[in-house]
């Protein structure tokens, strides 16, 4: 194929420089895209491909209008290819070029209407691993070490990052890559050298400030191969980006990403949002809350103060009803102001995100009101936190905008209309002459039909006729002279004049004058706003603060919880608990829970369904909530703080994933055993499920005494494993509670209340029946089930009609003992099993026969009752056999 030339070779040759999977290209009024990426951009967003030749060949094309970019870009983007943007320039010899002007990723995307952080991160594996994470769409800009790989992940979780970099060591690290979510984007590897990164974060955020931060090497080179990727995108945020933030897991209670599922804090196990503990507990007015919402219940904090101050802040907000309902109400008028700091900076607000600003700036100074005429909140800690931000720089940031930008403003850019008179001048010079010129032509329909006695005259314009007079038919003879008829229509006629097309060309140009002006002034007043994006992120975290201490106070208020009592020591005291989630759900039987340094560890007993589950469920919930700073759902509580919440329940099958529903159960048990501090609280649902009865029992055995022994957290362990139950006696730290149910005539009643002591009924049978198991199955399950709790035996039934009964399994024994009865006892012991008999044994299994022969002889023996000259002389002859084999 000839070398495409023009405008398809341009494409062809900026396409590949561009580092993206595909490049949309302006040509005048539209972005274009050719070749394949016009066919894929085609099939993925449905637009209609057209040909373009060039140099003999023929060129697929499919294109969108330039006003139209973002909405096609977003949805690209969101399916996971990069896409290169090319913006038109006109050339010093009056023609157009173009240049690549942005990438667009997932993690630069700033055009997006999701409410959730939208995180871009970089793992750096070195000593341990360094973490950096930043939202373009609000600034946000964090860094993270972690110890090793289980930690990273957890971090990585937590802030569920949409694209990653991973550093040169973290690419050829298959364990931690299967582990991530977002798109991973391998960035050139100079961006992540210690120097260059260094150099580049203190540059952006100041040396002095990153010395303070006290992380890693790696922590920083991820910071700096994160600015280097943003730069090199060209999305163009790097200034609203003037914070860095140290995460620091000391500062927050560990929760690795088993337990945020677990827990369904921001999803269900199911992946649904509905029914989670964020979509439950959410109040919030703004997205900016939401997403603070969001952060708090992935980030617990350990801090006293701090919890003390956000609890104090939501008992004051639940008091006043009054005053958090108008505080709320103010809130609905906030828009997202780190999100339109991000905007301003970018250069792509327009004048109707700078009205945003304007009033979202404007309901500080009024939330401020409401909280100072409250006495229950101005004696609360919300008078100082709405003090943090510059609250005189904020109101004169808001008279500004006030004077500037006109009441309703259009969304576009470029056509005026969007600043008021009084603001420049220069522009009031330009809009009075432009009015003088558009009162003209209002009038001149008027003027017309007085002057030339004409009926039926409309003044107005197209962009074909531009302005014209339209006259009806009717009087259409009666024009006079100078009246130019310009088109012939069905009813009417239009002209046009000369003064007409004088008046025009001034109108045109004053309305161009205008225009240019005005988006003069608007994009310099816009990057003022968008050097204030310090200011804007403080008063936007400050106003989501207090939308969530609001939101939280109202859940409160209408949930009847309270505040919790927090305190340093080991202890966990809930009096009448509830699960968060589930008593919105179900009229909810309220329960105890009592930890402290002489039982930390308690054994969780009860049928299947009783409540273990939500019981313990509900216990972490409520530490969770306490230490986000919320109240509890619980008549009273006093908690112990918690360094790390550590769960392992009922496992999800992750076969896809490739690995077998036991090794999950074990990989979470193991990384809660070298976790898991005294300070932490543990939740175990039904640990060593998985596998064989006697494994999972000697697994779960020695977990606990490791848990008690050496760990020493707060636990509570849910089990069928009765046998358990008996650790109590043994560990002095070791208690034992159940659920109860009631059995009459056959009818199991659940009560859901936690008592004392253990209970050694599952009603797994009942269960059953619930769950539709066929009747026939059912009722054989309770005779297997009555035989084997009288008898330990129970036979095996099946074969041919005559012989229904084969096998007796002896529960004592754990094996087979041969062929029953006809009426349903034993057969004598020497018709025991002959060695080829099926049942040989599980003892005996791949042995050869003059073995087994050995080991039947030496199990038929009885020692009491035989000589020991005869057993002696039974002992040569067995090694007699044995040798000679
Ligand atoms: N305190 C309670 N009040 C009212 N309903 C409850 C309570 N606790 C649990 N439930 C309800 O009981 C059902 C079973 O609870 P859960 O799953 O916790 O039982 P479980 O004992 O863990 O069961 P299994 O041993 O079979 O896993 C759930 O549907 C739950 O909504």
């Amino acid at each position: 194929m000839p070398e495409a030339t023009g405008i398809v070779g341009e494409f062809l040759s900026l396409r590949e420089e561009a580092d993206a999977d595909l490049l949309a290209m302006q040509c005048g009024d539209f972005y274009e895209f050719f070749a394949e990426d016009a066919e894929l951009v085609a099939e993925e967003l449905d637009l209609k491909v057209s040909q373009k030749s060039s140099h003999g060949s023929s060129y697929p094309m499919a294109g969108v209008p330039v006003d139209d970019l973002t909405p096609y870009l977003k949805a690209l983007v969101e399916r996971g290819y990069r896409v290169a943007v090319a913006d038109q320039y006109d050339t010093d010899d009056g023609g157009h070029a173009r240049e690549v002007v942005r990438v667009v990723t997932p993690g630069t995307l700033l055009e997006t209407s999701d409410a959730d952080a939208q995180y871009l991160a970089a793992v750096v594996a070195g000593e341990g691993y360094g973490l950096a994470f930043a939202d373009v769409t609000t600034g946000r800009f964090l860094v993270a070490d972690a110890e090793d790989r289980g930690e990273a992940l957890t971090e990585l979780y937590r802030f569920s990052p949409v694209e990653i970099l991973p550093g040169p060591e973290v690419r050829t690290d298959d364990d931690l890559l299967s582990e991530l979510d977002g798109t991973l984007t391998p960035h050139e590897t100079e961006a992540f050298a210690p120097k260059r990164a260094a150099h580049a974060v203190g540059e952006q955020f100041g040396r002095e400030t990153v010395d303070r931060l006290d992380v890693s090497r790696e922590a920083i080179a991820a910071a700096g191969a994160v600015l280097a990727y943003v730069e090199e995108t060209g999305a163009g945020v790097l200034a609203s980006m003037t914070r860095i933030g140290a995460h620091h897991g000391d500062d927050h209670v560990t929760l690795d990403a088993t337990t945020q599922r677990n827990l369904e804090l921001t999803e269900t196990m199911h992946g649904e949002s509905e029914g989670s503990l964020f979509s439950t507990i959410d109040h919030t007015e703004t997205s900016a809350g939401g997403r603070l919402l969001k952060e708090w219940l992935c980030r617990p904090r350990r801090s006293p103060a701090l919890l003390e101050e956000r609890l104090a802040c939501v008992e004051g907000l639940s008091t006043a009803a009054m005053a958090r309902e108008e505080l709320r109400d103010r809130l609905g008028e906030a828009y997202d102001l780190e999100r339109l700091a991000s905007r301003a900076t970018h250069g792509s607000a327009d004048a109707r995100d700078l009205v945003a600003v304007r009033e979202t700036l404007a309901v500080l100074p009024a939330v401020a009101d409401v909280v100072s005429s409250t006495p229950d909140l101005a004696d609360s800690p919300l008078p100082d936190r709405l003090e943090e931000p510059d609250r005189e720089a904020a109101g004169a940031l808001c008279r500004e905008l006030e004077e500037a930008i006109a009441e309703d403003p259009p969304s576009t850019v470029t056509q005026g209309e969007l600043l008021r008179r009084g603001y420049d001048p220069d522009l009031d010079e330009v809009i009075e002459r432009h009015e003088a010129v558009q009162a003209w032509f209002d009038g001149l329909a008027e003027r017309e039909k007085r002057r030339h006695g004409l009926s039926h005259v409309t003044v107005d314009r197209n962009t074909t006729d531009g302005y014209y007079v339209q006259v009806g038919k009717s009087a259409a003879d009666g024009v006079p002279e100078e009246y130019d008829e310009i088109k012939t229509l069905k009813n009417s006629k239009r002209f046009t004049t000369d003064e007409l097309e004088e008046k025009e060309r001034e109108l045109l140009g004053l309305e161009e004058q205008r225009g240019e002006l005005e988006y003069d002034l608007f994009a310099e007043l816009r990057d003022r706003v968008g050097e204030r994006a310090e200011l804007l992120q403080d008063v936007g975290r400050t106003l989501a603060e207090v939308d969530v201490l609001a939101g939280l106070a109202t859940h409160a208020a209408e949930n009847r919880w309270i505040r919790p009592d927090l305190h340093a020591g080991e202890g966990l005291s809930i009096q009448a608990g509830r699960h968060p989630v589930v008593e919105g759900t179900t009229e909810f039987v309220p329960n105890d829970v009592a930890l402290d340094d002489d039982r930390r560890f308690l054994i969780v007993t009860g049928p299947n369904m009783s409540g273990k589950s939500t019981y313990m469920r509900q216990v972490a919930c409520i530490v969770l909530l306490a230490q986000i700073g919320s109240f509890v759902p619980a008549r009273e509580a006093e908690i112990g703080l918690v360094d790390g919440i550590f769960t392992r329940v009922g496992a999800l099958d992750e076969l896809a994933g490739g690995r077998s529903t036991f090794m999950v159960e074990m990989s979470e048990l193991s990384n809660i055993l070298h976790s898991a501090t005294e300070d932490s609280l543990v939740i175990l649902d039904e640990v060593g499920r998985g596998t064989a009865t006697y494994d999972g029992i000697s697994i779960a055995w020695a977990a606990t005494e490791y848990l008690h022994n050496e760990v020493g957290a707060k636990t509570l362990f849910a089990t069928h494993y009765h046998e358990l139950t008996g650790l109590a006696d043994h560990l002095p730290r070791v208690g034992n509670v159940h659920v109860a149910a009631e059995e009459r005539e056959g009818e199991v009643t659940f009560l859901r209340t936690i008592r004392e002591g253990p209970t050694d009924r599952s009603y797994g049978i009942h269960v059953a029946d619930l769950a539709g198991v066929p009747g026939p199955v059912v009722s054989r399950s309770r005779e297997v089930l009555d035989r084997l709790r009288d008898e330990k035996a129970i036979e095996a039934r099946g074969g041919g009609d005559d012989e229904p009964v084969q096998t007796v399994f002896d529960v004592g024994s754990g094996s087979f003992r041969g062929p029953a009865n006809a009426d349903g006892g034993e057969r004598p012991a020497e018709s025991r099993s002959s060695p080829e008999s099926s049942d040989g044994g599980e003892s005996t299994k791949g042995l050869d026969p003059d073995a087994k022969r050995v080991l039947e002889d030496l199990e038929g023996i009885d020692v009491a009752e035989t000589a020991p000259v005869e057993l002696l002389s039974k002992v040569s002859e067995w090694q007699r056999t044995l040798e000679d084999r």
